[in-house]
């Protein structure tokens, strides 16, 4: 038996850091979405009791260390499954560039063998289990928008914001999260407007959702990575309409409401930009089916 499962990268349109905490996690406030970029999950079952990684991308670990390994691993020892899978991974998402890739490759998997294997969870369950594998993983366990709180693994669902254009750069470099929140310096948030975000959300005014973009963890990649600034400044030239880096970077995004800028932003990055993706947000969050 096989199964196919969409994986999509999420954009942050909104990243707050509130305080360190004792855990050594930052508390955040995100709002989140996903877009129409995915990587394809091929799950297959496997009578004997092994779970094996297979993707033609060099960069994809094969082992433990991938995090839908770790989401088979973790369902294999809660619910004593004895059967095994083979986790064919087509990968679209850009790696290690902030837009979650191996978190939805988590949760897809999450959600995959949650029907394979028969184990009958909700999707609040699987949010709670996708917790232990990594922050972004709840969220890619529903998909959809989202306000994200705690270490980013507490969601509460919102509307889809207004059809635009996503248009997406990433730079040839790879960014540790890790470091990136190591290095904020907490003294000096500017502090992004959340609940006006939020608002402009659930009124579906686009101009509201564009003027209230803002994410802390920008300022720091900045730093490190002068070439993001510069995907930046691109964007706003060819007339985006919000410009953004999206998570710990280096993906930076821009919002777009017409056609014609979204082919010029589209075009003008190709060339100058490692990966260059034109796409619209997902507004449906993920059912059981
Ligand atoms: C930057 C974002 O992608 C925005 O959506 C997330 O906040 C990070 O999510 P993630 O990559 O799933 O993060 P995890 O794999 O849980 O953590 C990676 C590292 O990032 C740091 N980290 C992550 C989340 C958080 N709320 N505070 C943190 O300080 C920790 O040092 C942690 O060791
Ligand atoms: N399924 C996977 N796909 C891609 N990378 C994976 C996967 N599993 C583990 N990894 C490892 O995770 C690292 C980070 O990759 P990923 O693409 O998930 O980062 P990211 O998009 O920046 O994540 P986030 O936005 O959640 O911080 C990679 O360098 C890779 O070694």
């Amino acid at each position: 038996m096989k199964i196919l499962v969409k994986a999509p990268a999420k954009i942050n349109l909104s990243l707050d850091v509130l305080h360190k905490r004792p855990d050594g996690y930052h508390e955040v406030e995100m709002v989140m979405t996903t877009i129409d970029l995915a990587d394809r999950i091929e799950l297959s079952l496997l009578e004997e009791d092994r779970i094996v990684i297979q993707s033609h991308n060099r960069f994809v670990p094969d082992d433990q260390r991938n995090l839908a390994y770790q989401a088979a691993f973790l369902l294999k020892k809660k619910f004593q499954v004895k059967k095994g899978v083979e986790i064919g991974i087509e990968k679209t998402i850009p790696i290690a560039a902030g837009l979650a890739g191996g978190s939805s490759d988590a949760a897809a998997t999450l959600r995959g063998l949650n029907k394979l294997w028969k184990l009958g969870l909700s999707l609040d369950e699987l949010a709670v289990l996708g917790a232990e594998i990594g922050s972004d993983v709840s969220f890619c366990v529903y998909g959809g928008t989202a306000l994200a709180t705690g270490r980013g693994e507490i969601i509460k669902a919102l509307p889809a914001p207004p059809t635009c254009w996503v248009v997406l750069a990433k730079p040839f470099i790879g960014v540790s999260t890790a470091d990136v929140y190591r290095r904020l310096n907490l003294e000096n948030i500017v502090h992004p407007p959340t609940k006006q975000m939020i608002s402009a959300i659930e009124d579906g005014d686009f101009k509201g959702v564009c003027n209230n973009v803002g994410n802390v963890l920008e300022k720091v990649t900045l730093s490190l990575y002068p070439e993001v600034a510069q995907i930046k400044d691109q964007m706003k030239r060819f007339g985006a309409d919000a410009v953004l880096m999206s998570g710990s970077g280096p993906t930076v995004f821009s919002l777009v409401a017409h056609d014609s800028r979204m082919h010029r932003i589209y075009n003008g990055l190709r060339g100058f930009c490692d990966q260059v993706f034109a796409v619209r947000m997902l507004g449906e969050r993920h059912t059981l089916d």
